[in-house]
Parts: C-alpha cells; structure tokens; sequence
C-alpha cells in the first residue's frame, strides 16, 4: 500500500519520515597514513583496520549473544523457581506473570541490542540511535491518520518539552475508525508495537484493532494508554489528565463563589464537563469545598415539591444570602427532555450528545424566584474548554511517565492490553474487561457520601432508590466472562473478580 499523500501537511516541527543511509556510515577508526606512502597501501591499511574493527564488533556481539543466552537461563530459572513457590496461590499467577514479563523483556532487549550492534558496524550509540529513530512514528489526528496522512517520524528532541503544553502534538478527532484500514496500514508498513493513547472509546477502537491483528496472527503488540478528563474508564484507578481538570474546574467553583459572594442573594452556577459520569464534578466540589449543591449523572434529583432542589435552594439563601452549584453536563438529561424533546444526536465517535443542562437550570431558577417576586441574581459560568486545555499538572505528569514506561516494557515483551493503575499498582489489562463497562460513580460509595456531607445537600432519592443503585453497582461490576470460558473457569473467575475501582482515589 503506497503511503496516501497527506490531506494536512505534518506539523512544522515534524522531522521527514526517517531513511538510514544509502551506505553504512563509514568507519571512523582508521588512522590517516604519512603523506609519503603510496595510495594502494593507504587501501591495505585502511581496510586491515576496518577487517579489525569488524572482527572487534564481531567478538562484542558474540559476547552480547552470550550474555542474552544467560539472561535467558537466569529469568527462565528464576521465573519457573518462583512459579513453584508461590503457584498454589491467588499472586502466584501474578508473581509468575510478573517474572515472565520481565524475563521475556530482559531477553528481548539482549537480542534486539545485539542484532542491530551486528547488523551495524558503526559507533554502538549511532547504530542504536539509527535503531530507534527508525522505529518511533506518529500517526496524526486520530485514528483517521492511519490512512488519511503520513506519519511523522518522533524523536527525542521533538518530545522533550511537550508535557509543558495543554492539548496533543499529535492532533486528535472523532469517528474515522476503520479498522480493515488502520491495520493493513500497520502490516504494510511492518510495525510491530502500536501505542493508542485516549479515552473509553479509543480503547474500544484499539481492541477492535487488536482482535483484527490477532485474525490475521499478526507479530503486533497493542498498547492502549487511557487519557481522558472524563475518568470513566473501567477498571483503573483513574485516568490520565483527570486529576489536572479537577484542579482547573476547582478554579471555575472559586469563581462563582466570589460572584455568588458578591450579590443579594446571589447563586454562582457551574457547569463541568465529565460526559455520562460525574467524577469532575464530585472531586472538583470535595476540593472546593465551597458548593452547596452537585449535581451529577449518577444522582437522580427532582427540581418542585416537598425535598426538591427549588426548595432547598430558598432554604440555602435564607441561611446563607448566598450558594454555589456545581451541575455535570451529563446531570439531569431525563428532566430536560421531559420539556425538551432529546435529540438523540450523536458526535462522528457515536457519543449521544447532551442537552445543555446548566442553561436550562440556570432559566427554571429564574422563572422560580421571580414567580416568587424574589431578589435573587445567578451568575452561570461554563468553563467547557478552559478545563480541559489546560497542560497537565505535576501529579498527571508523573502518571504519564509512568504509563509510557509500563506500556513499553508490556509491549516489548509482546503484551497487548490497556496500562493503568489498579489499587495503586500498574496493571496490564485485558482490552475487554475496560471496555465492557464504563467508570461512573458509586451514589452508595463512601466518596459520595463525604460529598454529601460536605454540601450538605439532600441525597434527592428514596429509600427505593438507593436500594435499585447498590443493585446496579452489584451487576454492573460482574466482570463478563472471557469468550468460550468454560464452568471452571466462570467459578474461579467469579471467585477472583474485584469490583471495579469507583473514583477511590
Ligand atoms: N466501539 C468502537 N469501536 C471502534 N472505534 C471506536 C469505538 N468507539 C469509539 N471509537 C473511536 O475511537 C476514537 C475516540 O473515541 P471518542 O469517544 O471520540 O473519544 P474518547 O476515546 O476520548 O472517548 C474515535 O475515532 C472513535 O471513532
Ligand atoms: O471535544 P468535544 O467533541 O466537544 O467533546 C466534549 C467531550 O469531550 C470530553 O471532554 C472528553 O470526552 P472523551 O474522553 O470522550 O474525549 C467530555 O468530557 C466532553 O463531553
């Protein structure tokens, strides 16, 4: 497949996809001959020292085969000893796992380090540097530039400071995922490691991906790196770039307490992003600590009536002469459409577009307290963007680096899977255990619960409620079972599942 000429030109700073040198870089070791010797023994000279050097590099990587051949031995024995001692038990599998992981990397990198120091018998570090140059591109703009662009060659220099800037280098978009193409695209061009970094979907587009690869017995391994705000991917701790929009939302809540502050009974209203979940808005209200009232996905309230959000705002004024909402963008969407008609548009990725519930609250407040012939003055901010466009902060930064590490050594050893952290320790994750549900938050967790206690709000739900919530949890943490498992294996993976972590972070 001829590579399709760019529809968008690659970035200024992208470098031209790389190609080593017509002729292996000549060898600098030779010495220049006295200028009275004649030109056919400067020749002998020249090429007795480069039969030396040759014979040097030879025995170095001979050595190198060698020392691979014992690591092997060493990280096989270890991996087996370790097997038998801890085998009869639960972390057996994963001790052995761990130990297999390592001693497969450990012989790998040997045996990579020693083909490209024999196939180049240049300067080790040039030979390896050609190595990796070699091997590192970047597709642009999502999925659609694995066929809709070329790819721009990344080096060391290109990437050192992009953790300081907000967004991606590489360019991102919704929709264009197909799959037959992406991966003739990766057989094509003999790529054996691909690393898809993004959000619940873009994890479902690399395990489309993956089970393509595995059809065709592909040698591919597939990482997939979880980056979004949202933090509404299953299993993981939470994801990355989270924590860095928690601390730009909390910046927006300040904001509308000062308003709120600054008014006769002035309510400061904020919409945060987060999709179908509400971890933003949970963790960016326990941080404010300013909020009298949140609203999320996973928390049904009503507006009118006995306990209703209308009246708790009347009593909030008369306490307080002011309050601060925090509303998530998707709270609240079966309340809109029972006055909206929903739209059941989607975005070019599939996802459900939400109705905007921060004007709409903002407007049934108004209607109420002037129907009430009551002062009352709202000031609503959507932060939308700013949350998000914001480079990401200490803590992600680290979480970053150590994702990129552990999905490296994951795919060098020829793991496919998505990385991330679960219970504090970063895990290599089957594609369908993240992608068979979505993160949300647990109404009947305790993180929620000091979120209450914090606002001090009403829970909005009855008893019924909250017993259908802890019934939905229940199911929606029953892991799926792996393809064609059989009973033995339905009992012990029954037995071994851990609920999914629910923003416990
Ligand atoms: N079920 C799916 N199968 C294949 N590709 C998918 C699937 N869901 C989403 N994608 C693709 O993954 C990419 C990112 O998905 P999107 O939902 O837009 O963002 P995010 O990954 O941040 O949630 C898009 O190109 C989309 O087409
Ligand atoms: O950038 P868009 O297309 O307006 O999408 C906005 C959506 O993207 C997000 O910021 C992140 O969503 P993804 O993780 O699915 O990309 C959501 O919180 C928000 O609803």
């Amino acid at each position: 497949m001829t590579a399709p000429s760019p529809l968008s030109a690659p970035p200024s700073w992208a470098a031209p996809p790389f190609s080593p040198p017509s002729s292996p870089p000549s060898p600098t070791h030779h010495r220049q001959a006295p200028p009275d010797r004649s030109s056919q023994e400067m020749k002998t000279a020249s090429l007795d020292a480069y039969t030396a050097s040759a014979d040097t590099w030879k025995a170095e990587t001979d050595a190198l085969h060698a020392s691979a051949e014992t690591c092997k031995a060493d990280a096989d024995a270890d991996a087996e000893a370790k097997a038998k001692a801890v085998a009869r038990t639960g972390p057996g599998a994963v001790a052995l796992a761990n130990a297999r992981i390592e001693a497969a990397f450990c012989w790998k990198v040997l045996a990579r380090a020693s083909r490209v120091l024999a196939a180049q018998p240049g300067e080790p570090s040039e030979a390896s540097k050609l190595a990796a140059l070699n091997a590192s591109r970047a597709w642009m703009n999502g999925y659609k530039g694995f066929y809709s662009s070329n790819y721009v060659a990344i080096t060391p220099k290109i990437v050192n400071d992009i953790h300081k800037k907000g967004g991606t280098v590489l360019g991102t978009s919704r929709g264009g995922h197909d799959t037959k193409k992406i991966v003739d695209n990766i057989q094509d061009r003999g790529i054996n490691q691909v690393y898809i970094i993004g959000g619940d979907g873009t994890q479902k587009g690399a395990y489309e991906i993956f089970k393509e690869i595995r059809k065709r017995g592909l040698k591919v391994a597939v990482a997939g790196i979880p980056k979004t705000i949202d933090n509404d991917i299953a299993i993981i701790d939470k994801s990355f770039g989270f924590d860095s929009a928690v601390e730009e939302a909390q910046r927006a809540i300040d904001s509308a307490h000062v308003e709120a502050c600054s008014a006769e009974n002035g309510i400061g209203l904020v919409k945060l992003m987060g999709r179908y979940s509400g971890f933003i808005a949970m963790y960016a209200t326990l941080a404010s600590r300013d909020v009298d009232c949140c609203l999320i996905p996973e928390s049904p309230f009503y507006m009118d009536g006995e306990g209703g959000l209308l009246q708790y705002i009347e009593r909030r004024l008369k306490e307080n002469k002011h309050m601060v909402i925090v509303v998530a963008e998707g709270a609240g969407q079966d309340i809109i459409a029972q006055s909206i008609p929903s739209s059941e548009q989607q975005d070019a990725s599939g996802n459900k577009l939400l109705l905007d519930i921060g004007l709409w609250l903002t407007h049934k407040i108004k209607d109420h307290f002037k129907s009430k012939k009551t002062e009352m003055t709202i000031k609503y901010i959507d932060p939308t963007y700013m949350v998000r466009a914001i480079p990401s902060n200490a803590s992600d930064n680290v979480y970053c680096t150590l994702l990129a590490h552990s999905a490296i050594h994951g795919a060098m050893a020829g793991y496919s899977s998505t990385i991330g952290m679960v219970n504090g320790r970063h895990a290599y994750i089957p594609f369908y255990r993240v992608t068979s549900t979505r993160n949300k938050v647990k109404i009947t967790d305790r993180m929620w619960a000091r979120l209450l206690s914090s606002t001090n709000q009403p829970s909005f739900l009855s008893q019924k409620d909250v017993d259908e919530a802890r019934e939905a949890d229940r199911l929606a943490n029953k892991p799926p079972l792996p393809a064609g498992a059989n009973h033995n294996v339905a009992t012990a993976f029954g037995q071994s599942a851990s609920s999914s972590s629910n923003g416990e972070i």
